[in-house]
């Protein structure tokens, strides 16, 4: 509709590839695309506060519904003004809308086409989620993008199983579309459909044709991430994402290995997720720019360098691996915290430089010194 054009604005095509560089114009703030989102699952990017995570240049967080709908309850959250309020964070946010959650937390699931009826993964109560709910959640979460309920498969999963699932995602995405219309915030909220097809080119052309009907503010490539080899991953985005209108951000949900990131802005992606940077890190392992290491091993135990000499993060400026190792060993929380601070600035500085990249036409150079590992992260 009239109302979104312009929000997302492609500044610059790259001449080698289907990367564009561009910004999102959202009523909490522009964010540089392409970009990395950090996740905050239940309103908070684990151990970090909205002010480090200003520090490390995140623009925009995700938070997951599933999660905030059955604690503290949107009602909590609304009350306090919305998720910007409640968690302090004055940058834009994105809320997924609880169906993949659903499908991989909740127990005792019984999917029909009003919607997933499933016991809580906390204390086993029962919940329906429909369209129509989810979008009533996010309305009351007031994230500044919002997503469809839709259906995401395992995979592998049969062709039949598929085409029956992109059908039932597409009658999702317009009860979503009708309540977020009718009874949400259109002017406010963006809402995104998702594109679902496994890994059937053909049922990935149905569902991203059905969902262009509705004209969303964004589309998301959906069904990905789900344990199949990255060779499927860009196989199905070099089919998927030539599909989807170019004068609209295009995110790819759950992806977020450097890798895997530079593959999909090169097919034309603008926004990615995924909770590995910050999951690994409090696990121990740091992206640098010789590569990963895993700081909790004996090997470091006397090194006194900082995680990455080539990084500017504050736990990099102050700390040695040693330190840091010691801290995670001893399972102080400030371990944790240094690790989580490291990668996302890791992540947000790789960010700026494929975007540089794209913006000056080099993404075949930067693509090859990446492959090369030089001076970039092996993903
Ligand atoms: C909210 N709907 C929705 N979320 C998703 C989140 C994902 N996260 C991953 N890997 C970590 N794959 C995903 C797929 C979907 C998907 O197909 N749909
Ligand atoms: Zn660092």
């Amino acid at each position: 509709m009239a109302g979104w054009d312009g929000w997302f604005v492609v500044e610059h095509r790259e001449a080698h590839s289907q990367a564009r560089a561009g910004r999102l114009v959202t009523p909490h703030g522009v964010v540089e695309t392409p970009v990395f989102m950090p996740v905050g699952t239940q309103a908070a990017v684990k151990t970090l506060s909205p002010h480090e995570l200003r520090a490390v240049g995140a623009e925009i967080i995700l938070s997951n519904t599933y999660h905030l709908y059955l604690r503290p309850g949107s009602d909590v959250v609304a009350a306090a003004g919305g998720l910007h309020r409640f968690m302090a964070w004055d940058g834009p946010i994105l809320t997924d809308s609880g169906g993949f959650q659903v499908f991989s937390l909740a127990s005792l699931r019984q999917v029909t086409d009003d919607g997933v009826r499933f016991r809580s993964h906390l204390d086993g109560s029962e919940h329906l989620f429909t369209p129509e709910r989810s979008m009533a959640v996010q309305r009351d979460l007031g994230a500044d993008i919002i997503m469809c309920f839709d259906e995401c498969l395992a995979y592998p999963a049969r062709r039949d199983e598929v085409e029956a699932s992109v059908d039932r995602t597409t009658r999702w995405a317009q009860r979503c579309h009708r309540f977020w219309q009718e009874e949400g915030n259109p002017e406010r909220q963006a809402l995104f459909g998702i594109v679902q097809g496994g890994a059937y080119p053909e049922l990935r052309r149905r569902s991203a044709e059905a969902l262009q009907e509705l004209d969303f503010p964004g589309y998301a490539v959906g069904g990905l991430s789900v344990g199949e080899p990255a060779g499927v991953t860009v196989a199905v985005l070099d089919a998927t994402v030539p599909l989807l209108p170019a004068d609209r951000p295009r995110y790819l949900m759950g992806v977020g290995t450097p890798d895997l990131i530079l593959e999909a802005v090169w097919r034309g992606i603008d926004m990615m997720d995924c909770v590995l940077p910050t999951r690994m890190a409090r696990h121990g392992t740091v992206y640098t720019s010789e590569g990963k290491l895993t700081v909790r091993n004996a090997a470091f135990a006397r090194d006194f360098r900082p995680l990455d000499p080539a990084c500017d993060c504050y736990a990099c400026r102050h700390f040695t691996r040693a330190y840091i190792r010691h801290l995670l060993k001893v399972n102080e929380t400030l371990g944790m915290r240094l690790t989580t601070l490291h990668n996302l600035r890791y992540l947000h500085r790789f960010m700026e430089r494929l975007r540089q990249a794209v913006r000056e036409d080099r993404l075949p150079e930067f693509r090859a010194a990446f492959y090369r590992g030089e001076g970039a992260v092996l993903g």
